[in-house]
């Protein structure tokens, strides 16, 4: 069985973590074996680093740093290894996410976290790899697009806000703009889900999407 790499994107309050259970229950049903995972984190070191990224003050450039040097480690010793065996991986969160938190949230310089994703998810030149082809990405990016200020509506109150969840909603607003761009360089990849319905509606269009795309044989 070959392997699947799918992630689930949004601003939060989105409804990812709503939804990644359903899904997984899904592949599990179709005979699959999943790994499901998150970013930042997904390793004991990632962890460590998603602990000083959501709680600890720092600028865009040591966002942008420690993100990825904790998606390095989950994608060596997590997601390349779970691909490799037939896995299907589901992962809250990648790569898109830096774009639209560090990119567009922060402001931090977009081609400076293309060469970020070059280095972490690319193969060396010394590893026969020598274009945005050799990239490892997710076949497939279910983006749960959520106006910034329904989602402030749902997580109020819901728990105690990150530092991320304590944005305002002008941040939100950049980072939903940030996904917008991602998702208009790679439309086949990028599949979006109205996220403004009910949590059954979502479901239903996410399960359609990944349906739609032949990944659960009849
Ligand atoms: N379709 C929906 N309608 C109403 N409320 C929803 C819907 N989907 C999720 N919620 C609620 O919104 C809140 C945020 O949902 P969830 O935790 O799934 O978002 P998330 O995208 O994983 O957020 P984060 O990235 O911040 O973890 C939760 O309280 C959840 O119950
Ligand atoms: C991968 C990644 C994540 N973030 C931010 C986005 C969220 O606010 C948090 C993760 O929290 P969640 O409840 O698990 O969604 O981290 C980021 O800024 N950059 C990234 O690359």
């Amino acid at each position: 069985m070959q392997g699947l790499f799918i992630s689930f994107e949004g601003i939060d309050g989105a409804g990812k973590s709503t939804h990644i259970d359903a899904v997984r229950q899904a592949f599990l049903d179709a005979g699959r074996t999943v790994t499901l995972t998150r970013e930042p984190g997904g390793t004991p070191l990632a962890e460590q680093l998603r602990n000083m990224v959501l709680n600890d003050p720092m600028d865009a450039m040591t966002e942008a740093l420690l993100v990825f040097a904790a998606r390095r480690d989950h994608v060596q010793k997590v997601i390349v290894p779970a691909l490799h065996k037939g896995d299907v991986v589901l992962c809250d969160r990648f790569s898109d996410a830096s774009f639209a938190y560090q990119g567009a949230g922060r402001g931090f310089d977009w081609q400076m976290l293309e060469t970020l994703e070059y280095w972490v998810q690319g193969k060396l030149p010394s590893q026969g790899g020598n274009s945005p082809a050799d990239l490892l990405k997710p076949q497939t990016t279910i983006w749960f697009d959520l106006p910034p200020a329904v989602a402030a509506v749902r997580l109020a109150g819901a728990r105690v806000p990150d530092k991320f969840e304590s944005q305002p909603q002008a941040f939100f607003e950049q980072v939903a703009k940030g996904y917008a761009r991602r998702a208009s360089s790679d439309p086949v990849r990028f599949a979006r889900i109205d996220a403004d319905q009910t949590p059954s509606e979502v479901r239903r269009d996410v399960i359609a999407v990944l349906s739609e795309r032949g990944y659960f044989p009849a």
